[in-house]
Order: structure tokens, then C-alpha cells, then sequence
């Protein structure tokens, strides 16, 4: 099968509505999946059992299998950094083994595994001793990968949250960093510095103002420093000693990477029983990514509703609405997941790309957004595909009658964008409020819904440390999988460079050590402004 067969598709699919597929009685079984707790049920999209064929054969005949056995043995599929990428490693099961240029590299990712282990252990009962006794507060600097995984971990966690208060500073605004110290001990504080190369700037700059304040109540301020990188010289130069720095590999994508090290601050919040528990649910993604057939395996299925809405129907965003307060960060993870990975284009042999690459990933917890911007994926003029995920059982058992809702909500939401509500349905409706016939008509206009607008829905019982890494890893391999039928390299973000190497050349011109010559007039003007109105 190939896109122009599915164009084709597409085009039947726009003159048909989603419940008339609902005429079959089995489109809920034929359309839904289970793994391992999870149900995922993609049968209110508008594809059909052909066109799901059709998909399908489109991951097949795009070597989706010997790719992804490509990646899981090791092999350099990153071609344009020339590396591996191994994520997967860092949440294996003791006794596998993967080469990477003949050497097993397992070895020391469990050893690396073990020694955080032992010292977020340390920290969490008191055994790390800072200079003022037990650490009640760490702090995670990094930004992205090394910020986004924690974060969304530590958060979506919450219940399971018996360690040291954990706080994460990402932004070079120093409104981040001074708001996160203000009312911290510098004595109990423990200050991870999260970085896979050690440069990042904005990491950097908040580490040396973490250095500095600390520098001002504690003695030994390195001590009270972690690194969690690639790059051990850069840690050296910074003052952190080699047994308080917690290594990876190149393989490790920054996005990848809240399995190994960076994930360091999440396990000292969970403990590692829990944190292990996390890394065992990503593990069992990957064995069923493995071993599933394609028409029965998650992140395949994920992949190929996202590119049939995407490439295929041309709706331009998706958006990913968890019904968990919890999954506060999740959107923001995603988006990192899959516009740096997926956000591309050209081909892996840097051809342009034929078709649009990655959409555009945007989302909130319910039902807040309910409150915010449905109104439009409801009534507005773009078609946005929704992924709603929810969780049968919340954590407080108490408080089940607000659980009853949540679901409520989440179900109530994917029927309405299906069914819609007709222009009949709205005028009978009004009909008993004393409208003329045109104002009826106008009225009944504005209620009216058009329906057939798609959505999947990932349910789970509870959101438990396992679940989170089944979810976690089930939306890595998802992007994989979309980036393998695009023909695109996911494992660079090449498109993050140029900013960064501006910005530097802006910092100079700002701090007036150099020219804004031959910047254009726009730059020259708004330097111009923030030179003229900087605080003195
Ligand atoms: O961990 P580092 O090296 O500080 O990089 C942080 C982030 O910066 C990026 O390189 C670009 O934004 C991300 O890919 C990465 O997660």
C-alpha cells in the first residue's frame, strides 16, 4: 500500500461519518487493543477495516520491523550523529545483553542503575548527610530532555512521592531559579545538575547561580552537587567530583532519557522499588513493540492513527488530553517527543521530504480544557484529533465521586465530537422559547455540532509507576514508528542549533561587546529598545 492508495481512502473516509461504521456491532473489538492493563480504542476514527489493512501494509512495506530490530540490537540507525540509540538499554531487564560496536553495554547501565539506587536510597533516609543534616529539598537543573521526563514523572507520581521534596528549574529567566530558592535551605538542599553535554547554557548559567547561593551558607558546596551527563570533563571543570556524577552514553537521546540518570530526582522522590516499577512497564512495552504482530501492537496502531489523521486527512495538530490532573506536564513531554524528533524536513538521505512531516502536539488536562478551548475543537473550523487517555480508579478512595465525574467527562467528550448534535436536535431543543422561525433558525445555528470529529481513547486502571513507563515508552516507540514510514531521522534536532548560536551572538551585542550592525532592522530596533530600557 502505498500514500496514494490512501489518499484515496481519505477521500471516502470524508464522506462518510464515524457512527455509520458504528453499524457493524463488533467495531469497538475490531477497533480497540489491549496490552498488559491498557485498553486503547481507536473505533471512533473514521478508518474501516480496509483502511486499517491499508496502514497496516504501509508499516510493513516501510521495513518497520527490521528497523525497529535495527534499533533494539544497537545498530548506528542515527545516521546523521552516527550513533546508536539505545534508550531501550537503560530500561532492560538484568541479563540482556545489547552490543553496541561489539561491547555489551549492559554491564554499566546496571551498574549505573545500582549506584543510584544506593544513593537516592542515601537521600532519602538521611545516610547522604548534607551539611545541615537530612536533605528535605533537591533541585533538577536541566532543560528539555533533561527537565521534561523528571518533571512529568515527579508530578505524575505524586501518590508514590515519599522522598525529599523535588523542584525542577529549567528557564535561563531568572525568575525560575530565584523563585525556586526563595524559602530553600541552602544546608538541606541537594542540587542535581541534569545535562547530557554540559554546556546547555541555560542549564549552565542556573547551576552557577544554584553555585553561588549555595557558596554563601555551605562550606563544602560540592558536596551538595550532583551531575547527571555524557560529558565527565565538563563536570570535572564544574567542580563535581566523579563519585557524584551519575554517567550515560551517546545513545541516549536527550528525550529519551528519563530511564537512566536524568531520571535520577524522580527516583529519589519515588524510591527505586518504585522507580524500578516504572522501568519495568517501559520494558514490557518494548517486548510487546517486539513480538506483536503490526495490526496488534500499540505503538504501531498509535503511529498509524496519528499519521492517517495527519499525512493522510490533513487535520494539522493532534491534540493529547489526559484526563489526570496529574499528567499535568504530559503535553509538554509529548511535544518535545515528537516536534524535536519528528519535526523535520528532510529524508535520512537528505532528499525533501514529500509529505508533511510531524504535526503539531498541543494539549491540557481535562477537564480543565474542557473549559478553555473545546468550544473550538468541538464547533471550530480545523478538525483536531484528540487522544484522551484516563485511568479507571484515581488515588483517593475518598474521593471516588469526583473520579465518577473525571471518566464522566472523558467519555461524555469523545461521544460528543463522534455524534455531534444535529440542526434538528438543536431547533427542538429552543424550540419552546419563543423564537420566531429566524431566530429559531439563527439560535439553533449556533448550537448546532457537526460530529464525525475523531478521537482514540488510552484507558488504564490506575496510574501507577508500571503504567507510567508502559506509557511512557509506548509513545517513544509510537514517534519511532512514524518517523521509520516519513523516512525521517528522529534522533536529531539539528533545528534546535541555529537559535541557540544566535542567541550568543545576542548576548554579546546586548552586553554591548559587540555591534548589532549586521543584524536587520527588526533585531537593530529591538536591541536598540532593550539596550535603552535595561534595568541599570
Ligand atoms: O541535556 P542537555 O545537553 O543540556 O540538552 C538539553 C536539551 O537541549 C536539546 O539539545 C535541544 O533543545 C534537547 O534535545 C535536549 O534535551
Amino acid at each position: 500500500m502505498d500514500w496514494n492508495g490512501l489518499a484515496d481512502l481519505g477521500e471516502k473516509a470524508r464522506s462518510r461519518h464515524i457512527l455509520e461504521l458504528f453499524e457493524k456491532d463488533d467495531r469497538d473489538q475490531v477497533f480497540s487493543r489491549t496490552f498488559d492493563g491498557l485498553l486503547f480504542d481507536f473505533s471512533k476514527t473514521n478508518i474501516d477495516e480496509t483502511t486499517l489493512s491499508a496502514l497496516v501494509a504501509l508499516a510493513r512495506d516501510a521495513q518497520v520491523e527490521p528497523r525497529r530490530d535495527a534499533m533494539f540490537r544497537g545498530d548506528l540507525i542515527n545516521i546523521t550523529e552516527d550513533r546508536a540509540v539505545l534508550h531501550t538499554a537503560l530500561r532492560a531487564p538484568e541479563g540482556t545483553v545489547i552490543k553496541v560496536g561489539g561491547q555489551d553495554v549492559m554491564p554499566e547501565v546496571l551498574a549505573t542503575r545500582a549506584r543510584m539506587a544506593t544513593f537516592a536510597q542515601a537521600v532519602r533516609d538521611g545516610a547522604f548527610s548534607a551539611q545541615g543534616g537530612k536533605i528535605t529539598d533537591v533541585i533538577n537543573i536541566g532543560i528539555g530532555g533533561s527537565d521534561l521526563g523528571p518533571v512529568m514523572g515527579v508530578l505524575a507520581l505524586a501518590p508514590y512521592h515519599d522522598g525529599p521534596r523535588v523542584h525542577f528549574v529549567s528557564n535561563v529567566d531568572g525568575a525560575h531559579i530565584a523563585d525556586t530558592l526563595r524559602g530553600l535551605n541552602p544546608e538541606t538542599t541537594l542540587v542535581i545538575v541534569a545535562s547530557k553535554t554540559f554546556t546547555t547554557s541555560e542549564t549552565m548559567t542556573n547551576a552557577a547561580t544554584a553555585r553561588d547561593w549555595m557558596a554563601a551558607k555551605v562550606a563544602d558546596v560540592g558536596a551538595q552537587f550532583v551531575a547527571l551527563s555524557t560529558a565527565e570533563e565538563n563536570t570535572a571543570a564544574f567542580g563535581i567530583a566523579p563519585e557524584q556524577v551519575f554517567g550515560f552514553e551517546d545513545w541516549v537521546g536527550g528525550r529519551y532519557s528519563m530511564w537512566g540518570p536524568i531520571g535520577l530526582s524522580m527516583m529519589i522522590a519515588i524510591g527505586p522499588e518504585d522507580f524500578t516499577a516504572f522501568l519495568r512497564g517501559g520494558a514490557a512495552m518494548d517486548a510487546h513493540f517486539r513480538e506483536a504482530a503490526l495490526a496488534d501492537n500499540l505503538p504501531v496502531l498509535l503511529a498509524l492513527v496519528g499519521l492517517w489523521h495527519h499525512q493522510v486527512m490533513g487535520y494539522a495538530t493532534r491534540a493529547v488530553l489526559p484526563y489526570e490532573q496529574r499528567l499535568l506536564r504530559l503535553p509538554a513531554y509529548l511535544q518535545q517527543l515528537e516536534m524535536e524528533s519528528n519535526g523535520k524536513r528532510v529524508a535520512m538521505d537528505g532528499s525533501d521530504l514529500d509529505r508533511v512531516s510531524g504535526p503539531v502536539i498541543w494539549g491540557e488536562p481535562g477537564t480543565n480544557g474542557q473549559h478553555a478551548f473545546y468550544q473550538l475543537i468541538h464547533q471550530g473550523m480545523e478538525i483536531v484529533p484528540c487522544e484522551f487517555m484516563v485511568g479507571a480508579q484515581g488515588h483517593e478512595p475518598d474521593l471516588a465521586h469526583h473520579h465518577t465525574l473525571l471518566v464522566a467527562n472523558c467519555l461524555a467528550q469523545s461521544e460528543a465530537l463522534m455524534r455531534g448534535r444535529s440542526l434538528d436536535q438543536a431547533r427542538a431543543m429552543i424550540s419552546d422559547m419563543g423564537f420566531d422561525d429566524a431566530e429559531l433558525e439563527r439560535q439553533a445555528r449556533h448550537r448546532f455540532f457537526p460530529g464525525n470529529r475523531p478521537s482514540t481513547t488510552l484507558a488504564y486502571d490506575r496510574l501507577t509507576p508500571r503504567r507510567l513507563g508502559q506509557i511512557v515508552a509506548l509513545y517513544e516507540h509510537r514517534v519511532f514508528v512514524e518517523g521509520v514510514i516519513l523516512g525521517i531521522n528522529s534522533f536529531d534536532q539539528w533545528g534546535v542549533e541555529l537559535g541557540k548560536e544566535l542567541a550568543a551572538g545576542l548576548g554579546q551585542i546586548l552586553s554591548g561587546e559587540e555591534a548589532a550592525d549586521g543584524k536587520d532592522g527588526s533585531t537593530r530596533m529591538l536591541v536598540a529598545y532593550m539596550m535603552g530600557n535595561a534595568a541599570r
